[in-house]
């Protein structure tokens, strides 16, 4: 029997976040495990015209939560989503959900956070800071609370090179800085925003930095854990492999670069792509909860989810095995051949941009003029050019994450627990992962049909054959060119062309000699 199974049984679980990609795979594996548990509070805002019901309603339909109406057909009935919206201070919950809260909760897990990087400040510090402390006020009122579980990034102490599982101070106090935004306006808040997050490369990855600062300021006496997650990739085995519902990180530039758009990428081959699987966050995340509780640790524990240090994989690894799956499993209607050119030059990575993907999106505009449609391929560009720039930060440094608390706490579980809530990523084979994850982009995010792949690759076929017409057509043209200009040029037209005579000549004579 699942010792961290059986825990959540009975409980009352409240999560943030749970709308989102991590949220979500966590309800799913909770309901999966512990079927008996006895309600998930989740802290909904209405969204996209849709309220709070149908937010959940489309959730628990999902083809992610088909195996959990097989184990728990009433898990409607365990899920009550509570209307919050964590950028208002009081996080706008009604007295009568507060008192219900306040009185049941067993267990938090703190989700919800603004990912964007390039969010106002205003904004990242309201949701990724505030809400944090506002939280955790509410926690302290809670007489029946065994633990809360704080998620982060391993990349909010990214200014630093080996990163140790302790939360570092920030330069600036969070109070300091919630308090002045409360009085500053926006501009000049704009303004002062690059000085304050100084090294760090983008407001999310401070304002997460701050976050872990306020939990360990306003502790108190809760049982509380922060878990650092790295780049949260699709499912590995949870419930299925390749699951994977939004465009952050990896997932937009793999469909950018299956599409044919994104060609090359500043990137550096051999720096640690230090990906993890959606599923092995999870675990982790439900054995900290697990062993917090239980265990009562003195005092906040941090757990590093990476994988570089355990499994690495660099990117130039990751770029092959994902250019290999585009062969065998290609996107549909591709814009060019799928191509990955990663350099770490500043120069030779300007110049692919030019040639590789700014050049083909005018022409391909011009085309689109031409027959009278509406231009938009450079506008395309231009936002998968602006993505692939804030990310490039990420793919071109390596970081050293120690894992002693995520090890220390593999080395406490169970055999069964181990099997369940397996967050070993020392098991994973990167190349069977990524082929998944490429299958699940064009599954689930793309929504493309499997029964389109034979004509998918005749497409890639035209493709191919238009780039070679092309470019001898281009050869061709700058050549004449040059012989006309160039009396060089000339020089070595007639040097190759009386070369091949020459070459044919004998050719010719010696298959005569031989007959
Ligand atoms: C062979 C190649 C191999 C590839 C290898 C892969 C390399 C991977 C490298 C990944 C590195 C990732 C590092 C992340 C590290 C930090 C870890 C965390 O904690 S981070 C936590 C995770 N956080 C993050 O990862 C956040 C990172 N992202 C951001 O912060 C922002 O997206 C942005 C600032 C980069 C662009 O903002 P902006 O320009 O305003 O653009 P919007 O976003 O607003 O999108 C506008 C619309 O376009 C849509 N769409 C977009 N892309 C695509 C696409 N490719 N396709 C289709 N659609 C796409 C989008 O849905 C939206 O539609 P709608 O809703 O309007 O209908
Ligand atoms: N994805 C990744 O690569 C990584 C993620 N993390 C961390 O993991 C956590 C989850 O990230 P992920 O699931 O990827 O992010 P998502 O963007 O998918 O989900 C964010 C969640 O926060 C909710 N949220 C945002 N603003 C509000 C608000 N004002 N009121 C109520 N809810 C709000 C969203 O709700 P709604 O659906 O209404 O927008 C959504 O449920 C975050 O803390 C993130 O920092 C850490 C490392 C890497």
């Amino acid at each position: 029997m699942s010792m961290i199974a059986a825990f959540y049984g009975g409980k009352s679980i409240l999560i943030t976040g749970a709308t989102g990609f991590l949220g979500k795979v966590l309800m799913e594996k909770l309901f999966r495990t512990s079927p008996d548990l006895k309600v998930i509070y989740i802290l909904v805002r209405p969204k996209a015209g849709q309220t709070l019901q149908q937010r959940v309603f489309q959730i628990l339909n999902s083809k992610l939560f088909e195996k959990v109406k097989e184990v728990c057909p009433n898990v409607h009935e365990k899920i009550r989503a509570i209307y919050a919206d964590l950028s208002q201070n009081d996080f706008g919950i009604s007295k009568e959900d507060m008192q219900e809260l306040l009185s049941c909760t067993n267990v938090i897990f703190h989700c919800a956070a603004t990912v964007r990087f390039d969010d106002t400040l205003r904004h990242a510090v309201q949701l990724n800071v505030t809400a944090t402390r506002q939280l955790l006020l509410m926690a302290s009122q809670m007489p029946k609370l065994e633990a809360f579980i704080h998620i982060s990034t391993a990349y909010s102490n990214c200014n630093l090179k080996h990163i140790d599982e302790v939360i570092y101070p920030c330069p600036v106090e969070p109070k300091k800085i919630i308090d002045s935004l409360e009085w500053l306006d926006d501009a000049i808040i704009e303004e002062i925003a690059p000085k304050l997050i100084r090294d760090w490369p983008n407001i999310y990855t401070y304002t997460k930095a701050l976050g872990e600062m306020v939990v360990q300021q306003e502790s108190r006496n809760l049982n509380i854990a922060i878990i650092r997650p790295s780049i949260v990739g699709a499912t590995w085995q949870e419930p299925f492999p390749g699951w994977v519902d939004n465009v952050n990180g990896p997932n937009g530039l793999i469909i950018a670069a299956g599409k044919g758009f994104l060609r090359a990428l500043k990137a550096t081959p051999k720096a640690v792509a230090d990906l993890i699987p959606v599923d092995t966050v999870v675990n982790l995340m439900l054995a900290v909860g697990w062993y917090t509780a239980v265990h009562r640790p003195k005092s906040t524990l941090v757990y590093h989810s990476t994988s570089g240090n355990l499994n690495p994989c660099n990117w130039h690894k990751m770029g092959v095995q994902v250019l290999a799956t585009f062969e065998k499993i290609p996107f549909e209607r591709a814009f060019r051949r799928p191509y990955a050119n990663f350099t770490s030059n500043n120069f030779t990575s300007q110049y692919w941009n030019a040639v590789s993907h700014r050049a083909p999106a005018i022409i391909y505009d011009c085309y689109l003029r031409l027959t009278g449609r509406k231009p938009r391929m450079t506008k395309l560009m231009n936002q998968i050019l602006r993505t692939a720039s804030m990310l490039e930060y990420f793919i071109n440094r390596s970081w050293e994450w120690s894992t002693y608390n995520t090890e220390m706490l593999m080395s406490e579980l169970s055999p069964e627990d181990q099997r369940v809530f397996n967050f070993d990523v020392r098991q994973l084979n990167w190349l069977e992962y990524i082929e998944n994850y490429v299958l699940g982009v064009k599954k689930y995010l793309l929504k493309e049909d499997m029964a389109g792949i034979p004509e998918a690759k005749q497409h890639l076929k035209r493709l191919r054959n238009i780039h070679y017409l092309f470019n001898t057509a281009l050869f061709l043209i700058v050549w004449r060119l040059l012989i006309a200009r160039s009396q060089m040029a000339r020089n070595v037209w007639f040097f190759i062309v009386s070369f091949c005579y020459k070459f044919l000549s004998y050719f010719r004579a010696s298959s005569t000699l031989k007959v």
